[in-house]
């Protein structure tokens, strides 16, 4: 039988369904709001809602329960102790590429297996993440730097739980994809969760830019991208900009987002410290600058990154853009505003 509506037990179901029915395909639905209306199971009811909507329940059989079932388990394999590496960032970037998704100027260029693999990278992420850094991990030898040789330890570590869930009793979704298909959705999941490390940002930019500059050559729009690489970079990119967009969002959550990734780097930081081994950058609570930070951040890594990716999808993400460059200006103004207060 079927499970309950958007696959939450929640007393506040119809306020939900609401939020979704108005806020699921917009830039800047509050997902904190989601965390609340779904009794804290925001990813579970953000993927169930993207399935029904673009109406992957029969595209790929899918049962619903067995959506709700493997959903639940990621769920509850984020940890609701992170300030920010939690649930609510995963249906984040979940819901902001299913925005991405439905730019116009890549409306047709993706299957539905692609759009598929792309939504569940976004899902699984960043899941059973420890709220420390690849560095943090290394640096203390932690055995999962052990097992993944120092290679992009999260991400290897997010895919494997992720694909290691699949196979319990009742929660292979994708059960009734055929072999190739299911080979293909794996490849196209690892390089996508794998393409999350901060490590890559810099060749995926580069790349990105190039593309964009073929593309204007190629007359503005799209090409039909026959080769999986350059499909497979439009996504990696478009994953990296989602996880990377919270200073893209209207400020009320970029806000909330910048007070948790503080308080998670502050508690990697005290950690650091009680370890005797040297403070990460940002780490530390007593000297860190949030917002000159956030400024820097936004300068040298996220607007060139949502630069590029509003060319290639021009004019589709001019709005974000926009959000973005109006959110740099307010803690640049609040970073300055705190230096005279202090010099004063
Ligand atoms: C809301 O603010 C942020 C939101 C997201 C990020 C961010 C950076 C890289 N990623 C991608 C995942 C990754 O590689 N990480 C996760 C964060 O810790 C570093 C390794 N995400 C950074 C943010 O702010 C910066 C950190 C302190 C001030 C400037
Ligand atoms: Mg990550
Ligand atoms: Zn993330």
């Amino acid at each position: 039988q079927l499970p309950p509506r958007l696959g939450v037990e929640t007393p506040h179901s119809e306020a939900l369904i609401q939020l979704f029915e108005t806020g699921l395909d917009k830039w800047g639905i509050d997902i904190f709001k989601v965390d609340e209306l779904s009794a804290n199971k925001p990813l579970t009811s953000v993927v169930y809602a993207i399935f029904e909507k673009r109406d992957f329940f029969s595209k790929f059989c899918i049962h619903p329960s067995t959506l709700v079932s493997y959903f639940s388990q990621v769920e509850q394999h984020y940890k609701p102790d992170n300030p920010y590496h939690n649930a609510v960032h995963a249906a984040d970037v979940t819901q902001s590429t299913h925005v991405l998704l439905n730019a116009p100027s890549i409306g047709n260029v993706f299957s539905d297996l692609e759009i598929l693999a792309s939504v569940f990278a976004c899902a699984i992420h960043d899941v059973n993440h420890p709220g420390v850094t690849n560095q943090f991990l290394i640096n203390t030898e932690n055995e999962l730097a052990i097992m993944y040789n120092d290679m992009s330890v999260l991400e290897n570590h997010h895919c494997a739980v992720a694909f290691k869930l699949l196979q319990n009793p009742g929660s292979n979704i994708f059960s009734q994809l055929d072999d190739v298909e299911r080979r293909q959705l794996r490849k196209m999941v690892i390089d996508m969760v794998l393409a999350t490390d901060m490590s890559k940002h810099m060749s995926l930019l580069a790349d990105l830019k190039t593309m964009v500059e073929t593309k204007k050559v190629a007359g503005g729009c799209l090409l039909k991208l026959d080769n999986y690489s350059e499909k497979m970079q439009i996504m990696q990119n478009m994953v990296h900009c989602a996880d990377l967009s919270n200073p893209a969002k209207p400020l009320p959550l970029s806000t909330q987002w910048v007070t948790r990734v503080m308080e998670e780097f502050f508690s990697q930081g005290d950690r650091e410290k009680a370890l005797g081994l040297p403070v990460s950058p940002m780490c530390c609570r007593e000297t860190a600058n949030v917002e000159k930070s956030q400024v820097s951040f936004i300068d040298f890594i996220v607007h060139p990154l949502w630069e590029a990716w509003t060319e290639l999808v021009h004019p589709d993400a001019e709005d974000i853009l926009n959000t973005l460059e109006q959110n740099r200006d307010y803690y640049c103004e609040l970073s300055a505003a705190k230096e005279a207060e202090a010099a004063s």
